[in-house]
């Protein structure tokens, strides 16, 4: 396929906002689209390269993909930057800059998907001695045959800021249309394979019958389920009838999968972990059955029988040399709660059911892998959740979780069948897309961050709040570097960032303000802790903001 033709369409995507003429427009594009060809066509669809889940990473800064754009177009870097400013991002500088040059010149061969997407995936395994002129090397020979338009959209796939609005929800609904299958079926067979590429090819080919038979499988990490806020402990019991209270432990969450002889551990994001923690990966391979499973649990700091500082474990999970060194300096506790899949996925078995298989099959390790601590209650015993509680922050815990026997597992979903309650107040995880540089002696540090949450009907990013409280100068010296990697614009104090760096802040309250693009804004943010575990989709959505204002 050309890629002039997914240009167009992206085109056509970002001249509406309307969601059902979004989806329209990729349905339309999905029935033209050859089976093969599906399943990158969908993540491009997605701006993205890699399935979230996928080790791999492009790996291109703004810095780079400019000398690749400036080779090509004979626009000075300088040029290109002021372009940016002026028109607000990389792809439509690209497209100006392009129209200027193919005023010059004439591109004989067409640009097809397969390429641009063959190459950028090249991308990812470049490393080593000459890296960067090679990865220079593989950018020009796509933009050198890209229109400006083409361009407009390549660069910012490669930066992963596509703004088409066309998020996965709208996919998948045009899926639906596309291949007239319920919505339910399709949302359901992306739920369980987190893989809307597969999803769309097999609805094409093999429709409703093929997706009903798409199920989990171990290997494939599935969107954890999450937990919604209880407005208090009573409140939360007394809506449920019977509860199963358990520590809420503050680390990691980790799914573990075994498939036949080999043991993978996945983060809340789908990062796969395993290779961080191989203790993990003994004692579960000591302690569970030798047979396919997938269960998952909380990983966290071990100091001498109490739980250690979160920014610990994110240097244990994100550490790639000196492993065994690690393991006896950050010692780690695993404890499950939950199994998705033993002899046959369980999701659907109710929660009190898929708990006593996990009981049954797993020879805790004092110390080293656990259950998680579990209490029923009722409303005859509610001071028993309370105690357990009590107990829970005493022991540096982070409160309780308030689980509903009786529900399913539903991977990817916030809902009221699994609650936390904590200790302290409720924050918002959010992506800092700006900056603003200190004045004085602070010039050269950038004191304050734009935050934004997501929308979620469109997966634009939205602002909310600046934040300038909260770090210490160290912290603030590590975060300014990392921003200057990935500043795409600048206008005197002020810079404008690639989204990935995600901040939870805890604020005094949420109110309306319609000085930032969501609605809504924080009043005394507070910076709590860097999320380098989360990704673009785990930052909290405009929804939630709504949500937990209280009018
Ligand atoms: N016993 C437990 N059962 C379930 N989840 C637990 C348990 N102990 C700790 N957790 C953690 O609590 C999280 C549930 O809260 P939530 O789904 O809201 O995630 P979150 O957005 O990371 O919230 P938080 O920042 O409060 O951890 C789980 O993702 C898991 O990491």
């Amino acid at each position: 396929m050309e890629y002039k033709n997914l240009a167009k369409l992206y085109n056509k995507l970002e001249s509406t906002t309307k969601r059902l003429e979004k989806t329209d427009i990729i349905a339309d594009f999905l029935k033209k689209t050859e089976t093969e060809l599906l399943p990158t066509v969908t993540l491009l669809l997605l701006g993205r390269v890699f399935p979230t889940w996928s080790e791999e990473e492009l790996g291109i800064g703004p810095k780079l993909l400019m000398k690749a754009i400036s080779i090509v177009t004979g626009a000075s870097v300088d040029e290109i930057e002021e372009e940016i400013r002026e028109q607000g991002d990389i792809g439509k500088a690209s497209e100006v800059l392009f129209k200027r040059k193919s005023q010059l010149t004439f591109t004989p061969h067409p640009l097809t998907v397969e390429k641009v997407y063959n190459d950028l995936k090249k991308l990812a395994y470049i490393t080593g001695k000459g890296a960067q002129s090679k990865k220079i090397d593989i950018l020009i020979g796509i933009l050198s045959l890209a229109s400006p338009i083409e361009a407009k959209y390549i660069t910012r796939t490669i930066l992963e800021e596509l703004r088409v609005g066309a998020g996965e929800g709208i996919i998948s609904d045009a899926i639906s249309l596309a291949f007239n299958i319920d919505k339910e079926i399709v949302e359901r067979a992306y739920m369980l394979t987190n893989d809307l590429g597969m999803v769309a090819k097999v609805a094409k080919s093999e429709g409703e019958a093929g997706l009903r038979r798409l199920s989990l499988e171990p290997g494939r990490p599935v969107k954890p389920m999450l937990a919604q806020l209880a407005e208090s402990i009573e409140s939360a019991i007394e809506e449920l009838g019977e509860a199963l209270c358990e520590t809420k432990y503050d680390g990691v969450r980790v799914q573990i999968h075994r498939k036949d002889d080999k043991i993978l551990i996945f983060t809340r994001r789908l990062e796969n972990i395993s290779n961080a923690v191989p203790e993990i990966i003994k004692r579960v391979e000591k302690s569970l059955p030798q047979e396919d499973f997938i269960v998952e649990g909380e990983i966290i700091v071990n100091i001498e029988g109490r739980p250690g500082s979160f920014q610990y474990i994110l240097q244990r999970v994100k550490r790639k040399y000196d492993i065994e060194e690690m393991i006896t300096r950050i010692p780690l506790t695993l404890y499950l709660f939950d199994i998705l899949y033993y002899r046959g996925p369980l999701i659907d078995e109710p929660f009190k059911e898929r708990r006593k298989i996990l009981e049954s099959i797993i020879r805790p390790i004092d110390g080293k892998i656990e259950l998680s601590r579990q209490l029923k209650v009722t409303t005859e015993n509610i001071k028993d959740g309370i105690s357990l509680f009590r107990e829970s922050i005493k022991e540096g815990h982070e409160g309780i979780m308030i689980k509903d026997p009786n529900a399913p597992y539903i991977p990817g979903i916030r809902g009221k069948k699994m609650l936390k309650y904590k200790a302290e107040p409720e924050t918002l995880d959010l992506v800092v897309i700006g900056g603003t540089y200190g004045k004085g002696k602070r010039a050269h540090l950038i004191g304050s961050y734009l935050l934004a949450a997501r929308d979620d009907e469109t997966g634009e990013l939205k602002t909310v709040a600046h934040v300038a409280t909260g770090l210490d100068d160290k912290t603030l010296k590590e975060l300014t570097e990392r921003l200057k990697e990935i500043t795409i614009e600048e206008k005197g104090r002020k810079i404008r960032v690639k989204p990935e760096i995600i901040i939870e802040v805890a604020y005094s309250e949420i109110v309306k303000s319609p000085e930032y693009e969501s609605g809504y804004s924080l009043r005394f943010p507070v910076v709590k802790r860097i999320r380098d575990d989360l990704s673009l989709e785990d930052v909290d959505t405009i929804k939630r903001i709504e949500s937990l204002f209280k009018p």
